[in-house]
């Protein structure tokens, strides 16, 4: 019988194998950031251990930072102390670091990709539920805790219980005005917050082989919002054509053997998954969710669900997220008006996402009740969206430009969305506290936040009323 995908890399990666014990799989690839490494560096360091392949290693700050101007000195004190630690714990162990300073410094899962670091095949792992954004790649890769973090430094492997497999069949194109946000806030919304658990998700099918690697990054980040373990997709000529000639994909002869490597990562035809569920993309309208967590949620020309048309397990729960947002029950999804916009996040904050706002941005402006930011996933993203002009569509509309980094996704620097405030925000999860104490979150695709804050309220992209921009032209 044919193997899938997962079971490909799986088995490539096993080191060790006993009854019904966790297997021991090899890591290619362990990032860290400033969060979730300090306690596995202060076991390693108290163990008397060094880190097993420190150039296997790779770190970045983004969670706790400031995105204002970095020449200043930090105000949080915390954040402070972890990025001090991170620094000098690579430093201590000789492992690559994209400082604040670094120009390819960014958050962990945009700048991986990026860099061309994340590889097709490859066993990856952080101690970051998102790290499933790089299986976009055809890479097995998820998040880790802080004692595993120790473990994989100390010893390039992780004990590991092999997982269920899930295919997820999407077929039938995109609508126009629609995204892969949408594609898969939709998907959670249909299945619920919690129906991959136990899962490795595959998504397959001609909707997944026509949305682009950043599509396609979008997808599998929010692998773990539906409870899934990892997402993967096959790797294809869109994989290597985004990879070829990025700073650390090999080059020449080595690009040649490379290629062929990945090319044997995909499922075979007579593969069986443990189960399949079938999705059809012509369907999917722009997704805003009105609730605490991202499978409540609704399409734009919606409303809020009536309590008696909800599933009666999903009543109690409806009506506390709806107390917590402030809203009422059978209110149209277009008259929810916002008060904050953040354009950023591992889920929606790479240089197509931000053309895509732009082009919604064009020359309005923002309303006026609100506070609008974009801050990119990374100073490279950062970089290209100035040479391309866009970063001045949205200082001209009142945007705020910002350095690369988490930001408002978890509000663990000063970019917060105050207590009872409403926030359009492109990034992954909307439970309470989320974005601050009592911030009230919206899940939303980077054209539909982009549209909100001009409109100041939730609007239907797919009839934006489109504008000749007089200054500046975006690609
Ligand atoms: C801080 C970190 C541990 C956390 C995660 O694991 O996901 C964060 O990235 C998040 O998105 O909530
Ligand atoms: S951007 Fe948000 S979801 Fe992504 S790693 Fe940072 S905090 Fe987590």
């Amino acid at each position: 019988m044919g193997k899938t995908l997962y079971e490909k890399i799986w088995n490539k990666h096993v080191v060790h194998e006993e009854g019904d014990q966790p297997s021991i799989l090899y890591i290619d690839l362990h990032l860290i950031h400033e969060v979730t490494s300090p306690q596995a560096f202060e076991g390693l360091r108290m163990n008397n251990r060094k880190v097993k392949r420190p150039e296997l290693t790779v770190a970045t700050m983004d969670h706790s930072i400031p995105t204002t101007d970095r020449t200043l000195p930090f105000r949080d004190e915390v954040a402070k102390k972890q990025v001090d630690a991170l620094a000098q714990n690579c430093k201590d162990f000789g492992i690559p670091l994209f400082d604040l300073h670094s120009p390819n410094q960014g958050i962990v899962h945009v700048i991986a990709p990026e860099l061309g670091i994340t590889q097709p095949g490859m066993t990856i792992v952080c101690g970051d539920s998102h790290t499933s954004t790089h299986g976009a790649f055809g890479a097995l890769a998820f998040g880790i805790g802080t004692s595993e973090v120790e473990h994989v430094l100390a010893t390039q492997t992780l004990k590991q219980f092999k997982a269920k497999t899930l295919a997820i069949n999407i077929n039938g194109a995109l609508p126009r005005g629609t995204t892969s946000k949408d594609l898969i806030l939709s998907l959670i919304g249909k299945y619920g917050h919690d129906f991959a658990t136990g899962y490795v998700v595959e998504y397959r099918g001609e909707a997944i082989r026509n949305l682009s690697m950043e599509e396609r990054m979008t997808v599998c980040n929010m692998s773990i919002e539906m409870g899934a373990r990892a997402g993967l997709i096959q790797p294809d000529e869109k994989t290597f054509a985004y990879l070829k000639g990025k700073q650390a994909v090999p080059q020449g002869k080595e690009w040649e053997e490379a290629l062929t490597e990945w090319k044997q990562f995909y499922t075979d035809k007579d593969a069986n998954f443990d189960l399949s569920v079938e999705f059809d993309a012509s369907h999917v309208t722009p997704q805003v969710t009105w609730g605490t967590n991202p499978g409540q949620v609704a399409g734009i020309t919606e409303a809020v669900p009536l309590l008696e048309n909800l599933p009666s397990d999903q009543v109690k729960p409806a009506k506390k997220a709806l107390q917590y947002m402030g809203l009422e029950p059978g209110m149209p999804i277009t008259e929810i008006e916002i008060n904050k916009v953040f354009i950023g996040s591992c889920t929606n904050s790479r240089i197509e996402d931000l053309r895509k706002a732009a082009k919604i941005v064009n020359d309005y402006k923002v309303a006026d009740h609100v506070e609008a930011l974009v801050v990119p996933g990374s100073q490279l993203v950062k970089k290209q969206a100035e040479a391309e002009g866009i970063h001045q569509i949205f200082i001209n509309a009142g945007f705020q430009w910002r350095e690369a980094g988490c930001s408002m996704c978890l509000g663990m620097n000063e970019d917060l969305v105050l207590p009872e405030e409403r926030c359009a925000s492109t990034s992954n999860r909307n439970f309470e506290g989320r974005q601050g104490r009592n911030a009230r979150t919206h899940l939303v695709s980077p054209e539909m936040a982009a549209a909100a804050a001009i409109a100041g309220r939730f609007v239907d992209v797919r009839e934006w009323p489109a504008r000749e921009s007089k200054e500046v032209i975006v690609k």
